[in-house]
């Protein structure tokens, strides 16, 4: 079997009396999504956020190419390899989309930010954004001020701005989240594009999204992974669809 490019053990992390995430163990292999789902509450944005460092855990492990990364700053995991897309846009709305872009590449090639105004001269940075936005469909929308984007073009900017910091490993938190049902389809196939470059942790509710791309599909329930498996195993799993829907309805 492959071996995992990213390796999760015994996560865990409280708040006070309340444990969100419960010796958590995941992986995820070379070019796969592996989703996470569960109900509201469950402790998927916590674990994203115990993966990129936002939040220390109180406990376990975490390894990024073989590399125990879980003692690292967010930037050194992101240096390494380590990218998420957010519930809420995270965008620099008064720039250009291409900017966006631009200034992402810039950040992952150790630049500060405040050298940002560069992005506008620099001619091979520009065409290199212009590839990442080509990826993310966008490519006509270039010089628009990102404030200007429909909701579901800042979903897309956003995947274009994770992906211009070329990671290994890109967590994606709730990408389809209030996307109409064409915008939707557009976002499952730019993902599936990008398959072969990243592998993905593909946090959703929209359960067409994951089962149109999840190699393997992890539940989680009050912070405890409670089953992994391909779809089929997981819509099949009869602890799965107790606990997440209700005896007797059908994970669709
Ligand atoms: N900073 C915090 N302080 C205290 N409690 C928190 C904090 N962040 C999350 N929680 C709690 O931890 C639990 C897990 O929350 P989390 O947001 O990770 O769930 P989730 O599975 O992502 O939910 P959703 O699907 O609604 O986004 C919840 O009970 C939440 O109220």
């Amino acid at each position: 079997m492959t071996r995992p490019i990213l390796n999760v053990t015994g996560l865990a992390k409280r708040f006070g009396g309340l444990v969100a995430t419960d010796n958590v163990s995941i992986d995820v292999r070379p070019g796969e999504i592996h989703a996470l789902i569960g109900p509201n509450g469950a402790g998927k944005t916590t674990l994203i956020s115990q993966l990129l460092g936002e939040l220390p855990h109180d406990a376990g492990s975490i390894e990024l190419e073989g590399r125990e990364i879980g003692n690292l700053s967010t930037a050194r995991r992101v240096h390494l390899g380590l990218a998420r897309t957010f519930q809420v846009t995270c965008l620099l709305p008064d720039y250009t989309v291409l900017d966006n872009v631009a200034i992402a590449i810039q950040l992952r090639q150790g630049h500060s930010f405040r050298f940002w105004g560069n992005v506008r001269k620099d001619n091979a940075l520009r065409k290199k954004a212009r590839g990442f936005l080509r990826d993310a469909g966008l490519d006509d929308r270039a010089e628009v001020v990102t404030a200007n984007l429909s909701h579901g073009e800042q979903k897309q900017l956003e995947l274009a701005v994770a992906l211009a910091t070329e990671p290994r490993v890109l967590l994606l938190d709730e990408p389809m989240a209030g996307l109409g049902h064409v915008e939707s389809e557009q976002m499952i196939a730019m993902l599936r594009g990008c398959k072969e470059r990243v592998s993905m942790i593909l946090v959703e509710h929209d359960m067409d999204a994951v089962f149109a791309l999840a190699d393997r599909v992890s539940v989680l329930v009050y912070g405890r992974i409670i089953a992994t498996g391909t779809v089929e195993e997981i819509r099949e799993n009869a602890e799965v669809r107790t606990a997440y829907l209700g005896e007797g309805e059908d994970l669709c």
